[in-house]
């Protein structure tokens, strides 16, 4: 699992840590590992030109140390004073007893200009809001210039809990973090600007607490996959119910089977108008044209996809929330979904909206809901008491129960925005919670087997070819 924690929490834990250890110590694990990466974007240390973004907090004495260990390897380095009487001292004569020079008052956007690489030391777990304008110009001059741009523990101007970004920020080629991963560097907005990730351990990890997020890696997706076993049969592994499509919509029951097809369930039932759309596909689905209520036994139901807005999408969708198996509500379904039906109900409830589907059911602005992507899982998860799945660049599942980190998924894609890629997510979480895991495995592990679907499909794909990569996806993680 990757974890990410909260500045309260790192803070708390570089205290603790700070107790045992010499003074300066952590600071300069944190320069070793900085100047290795460093090293490595440039390829060749010696004759390469760095630029330092300096703040007023150890955020830039990370990177003078950094700088001071490149000048000794022969690099020439230039240090951007932002408030000249406040750079952190130590940092900054071990800087310039290294050979390191500080620009002039107006000669800082010059030096970024001319770097081979940048390093941003501006601010780190300290900063507070959009960058000021002094440091937004570096930053502009950063990302115009030639040089890499490598963060320092956060690419300065982004919120590090919330992963939000309140105007202008560093866009960094990649990031070096300290002890941990902070929610930014896993959560769009922020996430974006922070580049190719690389954690360095300072040594922080016995006493970090309970992490904000975690991110599935492959041993923990492979943990997660049922497997039949000797004793099973197709009931024991699971029925999974859909009740998606319509008339109008027939392809997205066909695009949901197949998702459920292929996510470990023994079986398939189809409740709904698109029965022989989904037949001429799928010949192994039990299909019937009733609602989910006349449909026989199941596991877990997934409702919504492609439903339209008839009575009988109606009736699917009360019947769903009725049932007492857990359920997956997507796209129609949570149009036509009552918020007290959802509350009520004692099995466990996957909520799948993407941003504008969360927004009305917060009744938020779109923009709102992709700014502030953490926020509005939880806050969705909370009023729901359901556990919520939210689509989109950096997809996340928050569980009912608050003190649960929330899940970021790490294998998306922009390949996955097409049509009909949802309903086969929807089908492959709705046969994982059939399978027997629970709601925040299932919404995890089928996010992660979508991303990584997409991954191994060429490109560009369609929905239907997602689903059929989900067998690899299944292979790779479990290989
Ligand atoms: N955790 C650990 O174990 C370890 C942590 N380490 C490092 O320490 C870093 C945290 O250092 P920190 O606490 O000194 O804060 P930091 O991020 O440098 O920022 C401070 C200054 O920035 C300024 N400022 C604020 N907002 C701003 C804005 N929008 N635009 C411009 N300026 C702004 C503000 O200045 P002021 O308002 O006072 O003028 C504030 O004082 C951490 O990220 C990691 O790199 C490592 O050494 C290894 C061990
Ligand atoms: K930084």
């Amino acid at each position: 699992m990757r974890y990410g924690h909260s500045v309260e929490t790192v803070r708390r834990a570089e205290a603790a840590l700070m107790a045992r250890v010499p003074e300066g110590a952590l600071m300069q694990r944190a320069a070793a590992g900085l100047a290795g990466a460093g090293t490595d974007l440039l390829g060749r240390v010696y004759g390469a030109r760095v630029a330092v973004l300096v703040g007023s907090g150890a955020n830039g004495g990370d990177a003078l140390y950094a700088a001071a260990r490149l000048l000794r390897r022969g690099a020439a380095a230039t240090a951007v004073l932002l408030n000249p009487e406040r750079a952190y001292a130590e940092g900054l004569a071990a800087f310039r007893s290294a050979g390191g020079r500080v620009a002039a008052a107006d000669g800082g956007a010059r030096a970024v200009a001319r770097a081979d690489l940048v390093l941003d030391g501006v601010t780190g777990i300290g900063g507070k809001g959009g960058l000021r304008p002094e440091a937004a110009d570096l930053a502009l001059a950063a990302r115009d210039g030639r040089g890499a741009v490598l963060a320092v523990d956060l690419p300065s101007g982004v919120d590090a809990d919330t992963g939000e970004v309140h105007g202008p920020a560093v866009h960094a080629d990649a990031t070096v973090t300290f002890g941990t991963y902070k929610p930014a560097l896993l959560v769009d907005p922020a996430a974006e600007f922070a580049g190719a990730l690389r954690l360095v351990d300072i040594g922080l990890d016995g006493d970090l607490g309970a992490p904000e997020l975690e991110a599935l890696q492959h041993a923990d997706a492979a943990a997660l996959l049922p497997r039949p076993s000797g004793e099973s049969d197709k009931y024991r592994r699971g029925v999974v119910g859909v009740a998606a499509g319509s008339e109008r919509y027939p392809g997205a029951a066909v695009l949901a089977v197949s998702g459920a097809l292929r996510g470990g369930a023994g079986a398939v039932r189809y409740a709904g108008p698109g029965g022989p759309a989904v037949l001429a596909r799928h010949p192994e689905t039990l299909v019937s044209a009733g609602s989910p209520r006349a449909a026989g036994r199941v596991q877990a139901w997934v409702v919504g996809p492609g439903l339209g807005d008839t009575s009988q999408a109606r009736t699917a969708v009360d019947d769903a929330l009725a049932a007492d198996v857990p359920i997956l509500v997507d796209a129609d379904g949570l149009r036509l979904l009552t918020p007290e039906a959802v509350r009520r109900r004692t099995a466990a409830t996957v909520l799948t909206p993407h941003a504008g589907e969360a927004a009305a059911l917060l009744g938020w602005a779109r923009e709102d809901v992709e700014g502030r992507r953490l926020h509005a899982v939880r806050e969705l998860a909370a009023r729901f008491g359901a556990t919520v799945l939210l689509k989109g660049s950096t997809t996340l599942v928050a569980d009912p129960d608050p003190g649960r980190p929330v899940r970021v998924n790490a294998t998306g894609t922009a390949w996955l925005a097409t049509a009909g890629s949802g309903d086969v997510l929807s089908g492959l979480t709705g046969s994982l919670l059939a399978a027997g895991l629970a709601a925040r495995d299932a919404a995890s592990l089928g996010a992660y087997l979508h991303g990584l679907s997409a991954r191994l499909t060429p490109h560009p794909l369609t929905a239907l070819d997602l689903a059929d990569s989900l067998p690899a996806a299944w292979h790779n993680v479990s290989a």
